[in-house]
């Protein structure tokens, strides 16, 4: 082929690719030179088409690609190249393109390399910054807290955050398989509740475009919230976003005020405000259905006492511990709160005076077992204020106030019992109540004046009628206010401590008189009451064993009466005490036997040497069964210790055929006698031979 051929062809070409939009040029397979470029290819390079031609391409290369290429084609071993590559215009700026290469025959011996050229700058750019925004998206999927799981409209995972599979538990196996089944199955068993939660799951796929929200409970215990939203395209629905959030701590912070606000933090019980809650509930069904409720107010005794001698952590302890024994004692339905420091408040559904009697019962016994602690044990007793709904108060705080009043006296009667409100209330001879302060005014100036006696009730041998002993009775005659009863200024005095002094009283005078009989030759045992509040007072064991020394009567000859209570406040104390007493050769008696909360620990332990069955057992014998078998009881546990057995209150035939029956050795009561000043007792006791003036 002549020159002139070749050039007529590619002046052909040249001419074809001129109007093409993509930039070309034709190379000279032979010399691998440029022969032909359009106007494209020169805007593409910054400079003028025909400056183009004749460059050897090598010249206009920019990669190693394309050196290596053109090395290959110029040998023959490459036709054809397709690909994406740089091009550096001769302004120096690099570019992107898309280029491709052919290898065309112009004839024998003749052929070109087409190059075309496109500037794919603009679509790397969107690319680029596509890429660079979804980087920035998965950043912020990954940066936020919540865990986030994209579906399709079928369901099908389309992309998850690292916080998704963590909230989840997902296994990264599972993860790195991308097996929607699997990831969708293990989801399932995560939850507390699957199958309702499947049928949420399928609820939700037929939401078109709501929001849902919602929570999901795991095994594990966390508690998600679970925000669906739809991901629309188009304004079509073309997904879901479902979005979860570990809740758990919220939701624990939330119950944790609440739990707070309404309970004691110590012991666990609900707080006043409950209560006040509860009571409106029960005062508007007691108005509706016409039910009494009962409040019980209740205080520890000697608390502070715990605290001091065995330490506050100690304190705490027990008053837990008292919680769960005053739940224990009341029903479900019913509420145990503690106000603070000692004192607890139980609301009795439901319950009349008997109702609320019987739990305050309970509690007392449930107090009666021992707390211990080093290996040591002791009773911590406490003291019981009952009001009734409607009768005693129209809302919590006169209810509160009254029953705490009540409580208040039963600490004054020497502690560790329960009293309904009004019975504090001491009525006076114009049968309106006295007050308190003018009894205790008057109590002082009855000791001075000396308007206080000791009667004397004898106590029988049951089977031979022979008076063995008295029991002394303190007597009060007022001048002003008239005979006023033991049992009215008794916790008067206890409350204010001027049992002290009438106690000390009571004893000298006893034992006064005790003596006066000994030296008489009538072997009579007295006995007098001792308070708690005078027992557990130091210097008690000494002041008895002055009083019998001063008076010359042999320890024997003295019995002193204590209450369960008394030995069981302090039981270790009460022990020593005891144990003294008995070392200087005192009797020793428990008085009113059954009404506290008998223990047979105590009656082995501490050296008693009678029981006194309460007046209240003996009334309804022979005839009332509860009676028989609490006095058979009393009896046989006497006989099984060893102990003396004195009725009290015998007032009939029957009642006292009964008890010798039984085996109970001695009784005091009207049948026999009442309580009687010294001069009548003494005629009593010598009938045919009466003491002068009477
Ligand atoms: N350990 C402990 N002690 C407390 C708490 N709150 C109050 N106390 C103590 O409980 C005692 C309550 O004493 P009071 O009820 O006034 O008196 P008490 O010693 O029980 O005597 P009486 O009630 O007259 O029988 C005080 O010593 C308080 O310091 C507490 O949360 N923990």
């Amino acid at each position: 082929m002549t020159e002139g051929v070749a050039l007529a062809g590619i002046e052909f070409a040249a001419g074809l690719i001129d109007g093409m939009l993509d930039a070309v040029w034709l190379i000279d397979a032979a010399n691998l030179r440029v022969v032909a470029a359009n106007a494209a290819a020169g805007a593409l390079m910054g400079a003028d088409a025909s400056s183009l031609c004749g460059r050897e391409i090598v010249e206009l290369c920019a990669t190693p690609e394309d050196l290596f290429f053109w090395g290959e084609a110029a040998s023959g071993l490459t036709q054809e190249i397709e690909s994406e590559t740089w091009l550096r215009r001769f302004d120096g700026i690099t570019i992107p393109v898309k280029r491709r290469i052919s290898r065309v025959s112009m004839g024998p011996a003749h052929d070109l390399f087409v190059v075309v050229l496109h500037d794919s700058s603009e679509r790397r750019r969107v690319e680029d910054e596509l890429e660079e925004r979804i980087e920035e998206l998965a950043a912020t999927l990954e940066s936020t807290a919540d865990g986030v799981l994209v579906t399709d409209i079928a369901g099908n995972i389309r992309s998850f955050n690292q916080t998704f599979a963590a909230l989840w538990g997902l296994p990264p196996e599972l993860l790195r398989r991308r097996d929607d089944d699997a990831i969708m199955d293990a989801m399932a068993r995560a939850v507390t509740d699957p199958s309702a939660y499947m049928h949420r799951v399928a609820a939700n796929e037929d939401t078109e475009v709501r929001e849902v929200v919602d929570t999901v409970t795991l095994l594990s215990g966390r508690v998600l919230q679970r925000v669906m939203l739809p991901q629309m395209s188009h304004g079509r629905v073309v997904g879901r976003v479902h979005s979860y959030r570990d809740i758990s701590e919220r939701l624990e912070a939330i119950h944790r005020i609440e739990t707070l606000s309404s309970t004691d933090a110590l012991t666990g019980l609900p707080n006043r405000r409950v209560l006040a809650d509860r009571v409106d509930f029960s005062i508007a069904m007691a108005q509706r259905e016409g039910t009494p409720f009962a409040l019980l107010f209740a205080n520890l005794d000697r608390f502070k006492h715990v605290n001091d001698t065995l330490g506050h952590e100690f304190g705490d302890r027990v008053l837990m511990e008292v919680a769960e024994r005053l739940k224990a004692c009341l029903r479900q339905v019913d509420t145990v709160t503690r106000l603070g420091g000692d004192e607890f408040v139980m609301l009795v559904h439901q319950a009349d005076a008997l109702g609320a009697e019987s739990a305050a019962r309970r509690i007392l016994e449930a107090m009666h077992r021992p707390f211990t602690h080093g290996g040591m044990s002791f009773v911590v007793t406490c003291s019981l204020g009952i009001v009734l709904y409607p009768r005693d108060g129209a809302g919590l705080d006169e209810l509160v106030r009254r029953a705490d009043d009540a409580m208040q006296e039963v600490k004054s009667a020497g502690r560790a019992s329960y009293r309904f409100h009004r019975s504090c209330e001491v009525p006076g001879q114009d049968g309106g109540p006295r007050s308190r302060l003018r009894l205790d005014n008057a109590m002082r100036q009855a000791l001075v004046e000396g308007h206080f006696r000791l009667h004397y009730q004898p106590q029988v041998d049951m089977n031979t009628g022979k008076v063995l002993g008295a029991e002394a009775l303190i007597r009060w005659h007022d001048p002003e206010l008239g005979n006023i009863s033991p049992g009215e200024f008794i916790p008067v005095a206890e409350q204010s401590g001027f049992i002290v002094p009438i106690g000390d009283w009571v004893l000298r005078q006893a034992v006064h008189q005790a003596a006066q009989w000994y030296r008489q030759g009538r072997g009579l045992v007295v006995s007098i009451n001792v308070s708690a509040v005078q027992f557990h007072r130091a210097g008690f064991v000494d002041r008895v064993a002055s009083a019998l020394h001063a008076a010359g009567l042999p320890a024997g000859m003295l019995e002193l009466e204590l209450t369960e209570s008394i030995l069981i406040q302090d039981a270790q104390e009460a022990l020593l005490r005891l144990q003294a007493l008995s070392d200087l050769g005192v009797k020793l008696a428990i008085d009113d036997f059954g009404t506290g909360y008998s223990s047979l620990g105590y009656l082995k332990r501490f050296p008693i040497d009678r029981l006194k069955i309460d007046r209240s057992f003996v009334r309804g014998l022979p005839g009332d069964e509860s009676d028989v078998g609490i006095v058979n009881a009393i009896v046989n546990l006497g006989r099984a210790l060893h102990l003396e057995i004195v009725a009290e209150g015998v007032e009939t035939e029957d009642q006292r055929q009964f008890l010798m029956r039984t085996g109970c050795e001695q009784y005091q009561g009207f049948l026999f006698a009442p309580a009687l000043d010294s001069r009548s007792f003494e005629a009593k006791l010598d009938p045919e031979n009466p003491p002068a003036g009477l």
